[in-house]
């Protein structure tokens, strides 16, 4: 392992295949100059690109500090993930940090721990590519607007696919049909996740943003846990921020800084995320009495204030696995007595050494195999209203997701509460919902930098809302970045071909870039679509 960080992986240095037809990776895919192994305009890989010995295939996703790609070791043919980091001013000064961390959580050698074989500086090199030995492609470092690359094993899926595949009647049949149990498969890696958790705490490491993408699964039972070290160096989106970081990040966001963040989280923060990733899986893949009695559990490791959420991960899953198994084999329907919860919520405040017979104690599971945007402005005057413009989304959807938590420290009013508790109420919110709303919040206080970041944040959790690539257009082309307006125009009119005000948006952009011509035929097609 020590070799590996001192020689990296060889990927500072880059190329692309002689004569190869680049283009870029991103959801809009174009064509790329020869020497383009970034496009400029979108920031994604092109699909040429060749680092050191790996050969970028695909684009696999985006988070909220960059892309991830399928790529190939070209001798082995081993399937890899290069994640790429753009130059982030707001957390650059942060890299050398995060490398450590890398280091620290690969060094675990914990089994629901993702390790990251190497995280280094790279750039682009724009010479034709090479198959050289490793060592002997490592460039001296420049300074020059460097990008944090990382490589690890490539996984089946993440949590959310896991969701949306278990979701299906179909999917829980087959599991019924073969004996088996959702719930106790949910179970399984819950405990994973909170081993990794724990050993990480264990050695002063948080994760920071314990969200759907981070978790990954091997389509069986196993989890990792991704991006220790990296995960933090941006905040999480809703609703996985624990709320005594919101003004941290809000301060973040003005400041366009994330030190504080960085500095201010900790393990109760994890154990917040934590409550919120089990939440949604029992309740978008059980049946509420076979998780009732998490209720309590799940609210008490979410309190507002992290002194008054479980003393450990530890504690948290081992009340909590304790419930799940209990609910599981209860009869449907609400709970019969309040003794039964009381008592295991408010004695786990400190942590148990009561044992669990159906999961193993998280230590010894490691082997756990008022601004007008220019388009309302035009479109009033040139009589255009769409049902979905952007404008109308940032008016509407302004705020704030609060996460449901419980204050009181009374046994019996939290009983009370939870008897109340609403499954309809407590639906977790999309993400991508949530950052869309941000965004038209930050839209119509104009700060559209912020605006721009947000709706990227939403657009990487759901790429295919045309509303959104609207929105985002609108930012940009309020930033005057036109080219970016368009291509986000493009994007949004990919998805909904007939939406007058894309078009005649577009064209107004076509007009700002000179191109007359083009900007006349987008007014035409949105007069014909109004029609
Ligand atoms: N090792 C991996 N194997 C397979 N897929 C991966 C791997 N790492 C990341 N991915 C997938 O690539 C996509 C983008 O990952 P990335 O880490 O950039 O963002 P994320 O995890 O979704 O969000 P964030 O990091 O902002 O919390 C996600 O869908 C993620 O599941």
């Amino acid at each position: 392992m020590e070799s590996q960080w001192n020689q990296t992986s060889g990927i500072r240095t880059s190329g692309v295949r002689d004569g190869a037809t680049l283009f870029c990776l991103g959801s809009e895919h174009h064509p790329l100059k020869a020497e383009e192994e970034v496009c400029p305009l979108c920031g994604y890989l092109a699909s040429g690109a060749q680092l050191g010995i790996y050969q970028v295939l695909r684009c696999l996703g985006s988070g909220r500090s960059g892309h991830a790609y399928l790529a190939l070791h070209i001798r082995s043919k081993q399937q890899v993930v290069l994640k790429l980091f753009a130059p982030d001013p707001m957390s650059i000064m942060l890299w050398e940090q995060a490398r450590q961390e890398v280091r620290t959580a690969s060094l675990l050698n914990h089994s629901s721990i993702l390790p990251i074989s190497s995280c280094t500086h790279w750039q682009p090199s724009h010479q034709p590519a090479q198959q050289r030995p490793l060592h002997e492609l490592i460039n001296a470092y420049s300074s020059a607007e460097p990008y944090l690359l990382t490589l690890c094993q490539y996984t089946n899926a993440n949590l959310s696919q896991f969701i949306a595949y278990y979701e299906k009647p179909e999917a829980q049949q087959a599991i019924q049909e073969r004996g088996l149990s959702l719930r106790a498969h949910i179970g399984k890696l819950i405990q994973q996740m909170g081993s990794a958790l724990n050993a990480a705490h264990a050695r002063n490491l948080v994760h920071g943003a314990l969200t759907p993408g981070n978790i990954l699964l091997d389509g069986r039972d196993r989890l990792w846990v991704g991006d220790f070290g990296l995960a933090r160096l941006h905040p999480p989106f809703a609703p996985y921020l624990a709320p005594e970081l919101e003004g941290i990040v809000q301060h973040g966001t003005r400041m366009g800084d994330w030190r504080q963040f960085w500095q201010a989280l900790s393990p109760a923060n994890d154990q917040y995320m934590l409550a919120q990733i089990c939440q949604l899986l029992f309740t978008r893949l059980l049946q509420p009495n076979e998780y009732e009695r998490t209720l309590p559990i799940l609210r008490h490791a979410s309190q507002t204030r992290p002194e008054q959420r479980f003393a450990s991960i530890e504690s948290f899953i081992h009340e909590l696995l304790n419930q799940l198994q209990d609910s599981g084999s209860r009869p449907a329907g609400r709970i019969s007595s309040p003794n039964n919860i009381s008592s295991a919520v408010y004695a786990s405040l400190t942590p148990s050494t009561g044992s669990n017979p159906a999961y193993p104690s998280l230590a010894s599971s490691g082997s756990y195999g008022g601004y007008s945007s220019p388009f309302q402005a035009r479109n009033t005057t040139a009589g255009y209203h769409s049902s979905s413009s952007p404008s109308q989304v940032r008016n509407t959807t302004a705020g704030y997701h609060s996460v449901p938590v419980t204050t009181s420290s009374d046994a019996r009013s939290q009983y009370n509460k939870m008897l109340n508790y609403s499954l309809a109420a407590s639906q977790p919110v999309s993400p991508a919902d949530e950052w869309e709303k941000r965004g038209g919040k930050l839209f119509t206080e104009h700060d559209f930098a912020g605006a721009v970041r947000a709706y990227r944040q939403a657009l990487a959790l759901d790429n295919y809302r045309s509303t959104l690539w609207q929105a985002l257009g609108d930012a940009h082309f309020a930033l005057e970045q036109y080219k970016e307006a368009l291509s986000s125009y493009e994007q949004a009119l990919s998805l909904n071909p007939n939406d007058s005000a894309t078009w005649l948006n577009r064209g107004t952009v076509l007009d700002s870039l000179g191109r007359r011509q083009e900007a006349i035929e987008c007014y035409e097609r949105a007069d014909q679509l109004d029609s």
